[in-house]
Order: structure tokens, then C-alpha cells, then sequence
């Protein structure tokens, strides 16, 4: 073993927020209609609006071509959907890895371990601003506090996920997001890090960020109240079910912090067999029916079944190249069924 430390060499320079920004700006028209996507998304959370959020689209980014066919889908399918759910395009540029793996689009957008970071960062906001054209708001996981101020004037809804939402510095970094955060509970399958987490995030506070020009600056943030937890399961199994939702709901209450969650059908709720994510539909369409305290679900979906392995190639079109996902048709059948389990007049029952 080398008993040296190691330093660090081989520096690249970073083009800055504010230069990708205005390379790639975000027009007036898109502007108004990703702060009116921001606040549709805030009325379902508050449970002003009684509609149903579903994020959804493929785990990672990684073919800017067949994320744009997948998003026209979308589109046609928001509107035989629009009176019950609202539709929010999973644009995940990066992925947390359990230990190493291809880190997404963002940091290695040619899958080579290249890290073409720069390429990268340029291909997502392309693709980004490519979906917002078509309408969809976007979501996508706050992974690294340095890559958000890129994409920052895009994104409705994010993810803080089951690796990270135990961490002061996303917290931090949530309180001064601008679209509404949904945490997940931590991969063990306990919901108290998210809890801690919605509070932490609800509060303005002083904290070190990268400004637009990318000078480390510190800062205040707003705080971020729209917030909620998301329930993806755990190591010991799934916990999308009614008892399981109760009790997550009850714990909330007690904090005093919003008590509807949203359930992820996938990750640990499926046991990452992507054909299970529709089972874990049917029973929130049945919980829903019976009131239970759910502001919305999460799908991870293609153009095809399944998952191939990561390679610098093509692959198979529309294919995922991290976990499984639903294909197509069966995301479409299963939303157009679950729009049909929400009452729009109902009352959410408190939990006792
Ligand atoms: O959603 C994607 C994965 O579940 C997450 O990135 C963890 O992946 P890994 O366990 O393969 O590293
Ligand atoms: C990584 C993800 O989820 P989680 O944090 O629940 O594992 C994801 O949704 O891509």
C-alpha cells in the first residue's frame, strides 16, 4: 500500500452558471410557465388542488433523443389525464451510487468515464430546456450542491434522495431550492432522517453556496415549506402499504410538518423488478378510495422494459442503462387506471 497522500492534480476549469445560462437561456414564455408549474405543484402538495403529482420518467438521463420521444408521450398522456393527475417528467441528470457506478449525463455524458463535465453540463440544460418547450415540468434528485445553480431555473419538483437526505449540506441546499422537495426516507427503510430533514429544509438559514459566477459565497436562504416525505421502501422490504402509510402519516403529524406523502413505486417498494412498480399502483389507487393520506406516487419508466448495462454505445433505444424500468405501454395503462381511483371532492382524513 502506498503510504503517501495523495494530492490532487489534473484541474479542469468549469464553465460557471451564469455563462451556460447565457449560452442557453431560458426565454419569458418558459419562465411564466415554470412558475405557474411551481405553484400547480405546491396547491397539490398543500392539498389546495386534490389532484395527484406523478413523477416520472426514466431512473437516469442518458440518450437526449429517446428522453424527448418519451417526453412527447407524456405530453399526449397529461392531457386524457389532466382533471385527476399531474404529470412531472423525471429528468434525473445525476444518480447517487450505493458505492461507485456511472454517476449520470451531467458528469460522464459519454458514459466512458470521460467525465466531459462541461459537455455535460451543456447537453443536460439543452435537453432540459428541450422538455419545458414541450410543456412538462420537470423533477429531478439535488444531487451535487454545485451542479443545482445550472438548472435551478428549470426544475418544479426535487428529490432529495434515500442517500442523502440525512446530510446537513442538502439540507442546506434544499432551504434555498426553488421547486418543492420531496425526501425520501433512508435506505434502510426509517422515515425520521426525512422528517428532520423537511424541518431542517423549512428553515431560512446562513449557509455556503456557488453563486452563478462561481465564487463560493455565503448566503441566506428562504427556507423551503413545500415539502413532503417520500415513502421508497427499505433494506427490510416495502412500506407503501395502508398500515405503513398511517403510520409514516402519523409520525408527520406529530412533527407538526405536512402529513400526506408521496409513494415511490419503485427502488425498494418493487424490490427494483420494475414490473412490480404497477402492484404498488393498484394498492395507492385502492388507498386512495379509501382516503389515505397520499399526495402523489413515482415511476420509473421507459420507452422499453427493463435495463441494459451501461456502455459507451447506443444500446437499445429507449432502454435503461441503470435500474429496470416499466416500458411504455404499461406506464400508460397504469396511470389512466390509477386517474380513475382519484376522488377530486374528497376529504383527506387526518390520521387519529
Ligand atoms: O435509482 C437509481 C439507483 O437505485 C441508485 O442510483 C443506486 O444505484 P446503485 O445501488 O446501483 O449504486
Ligand atoms: C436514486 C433514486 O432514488 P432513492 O434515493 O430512493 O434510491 C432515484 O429515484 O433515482
Amino acid at each position: 500500500m502506498n503510504s503517501k497522500l495523495s494530492t490532487t492534480t489534473n484541474e479542469q476549469s468549469i464553465t460557471t452558471p451564469a455563462e451556460l445560462t447565457q449560452q442557453l437561456p431560458l426565454a419569458a414564455n418558459l419562465q411564466a410557465q415554470i412558475a405557474k408549474q411551481r405553484l400547480a405543484i405546491q396547491k397539490i402538495i398543500s392539498g389546495e388542488d386534490k389532484r395527484l403529482i406523478v413523477v416520472v420518467g426514466p431512473c437516469s438521463t442518458h440518450d437526449s433523443a429517446a428522453s424527448l420521444d418519451y417526453a412527447q408521450r407524456l405530453v399526449k398522456l397529461q392531457e386524457k389525464v389532466a382533471d385527476k393527475l399531474l404529470l412531472v417528467m423525471r429528468v434525473y441528470l445525476e444518480k447517487p451510487r450505493t458505492c461507485l457506478g456511472w454517476k449520470g449525463m451531467v458528469n460522464d455524458p459519454d458514459r466512458d468515464a470521460s467525465n466531459n463535465l462541461n459537455k455535460g453540463l451543456l447537453v443536460s440544460r439543452q435537453l432540459m430546456l428541450q422538455i419545458a418547450q414541450l410543456g412538462l415540468p420537470l423533477a429531478t434528485e439535488a444531487l451535487n450542491p454545485f451542479l443545482a445553480p445550472y438548472f435551478e431555473d428549470l426544475v418544479s419538483w426535487y428529490a432529495l434522495g434515500a442517500r442523502t437526505t440525512e446530510s446537513q449540506t442538502h439540507r442546506e441546499m434544499a432551504s434555498q431550492l426553488p421547486g418543492s422537495l420531496g425526501f425520501k426516507n433512508g435506505t434502510d427503510g426509517g422515515f425520521s432522517v426525512a422528517i428532520n430533514a423537511i424541518k431542517a429544509a423549512a428553515q431560512p438559514q446562513q449557509i455556503t453556496r456557488i453563486n452563478s459566477h462561481g465564487q463560493l459565497v455565503l448566503s441566506n436562504s428562504p427556507g423551503n415549506q413545500s415539502s413532503h416525505l417520500v415513502l421508497r421502501g427499505g433494506n427490510a422490504g416495502p412500506n407503501y402499504y395502508p398500515e405503513q402509510v398511517t403510520a409514516a402519516s402519523q409520525a408527520l403529524l406529530k412533527a407538526g410538518v405536512n402529513h400526506r406523502v408521496m409513494i415511490d413505486a419503485s427502488h425498494a417498494n418493487c424490490g427494483k423488478v420494475a414490473e412490480r412498480q404497477q402492484e404498488v399502483l393498484e394498492s395507492v389507487g385502492q388507498q386512495l378510495q379509501a382516503n389515505q393520506p397520499i399526495l402523489g406516487v413515482m415511476l420509473e419508466s421507459f420507452l422499453v422494459a427493463g435495463q441494459q448495462p451501461l456502455q459507451a454505445g447506443e444500446g437499445t433505444y429507449g432502454q435503461s442503462m441503470t435500474d429496470p424500468c416499466l416500458d411504455w405501454q404499461a406506464t400508460s395503462n397504469s396511470l389512466i387506471k390509477l386517474a380513475q381511483t382519484v376522488k377530486l371532492t374528497a376529504q383527506v382524513a387526518e390520521p387519529a
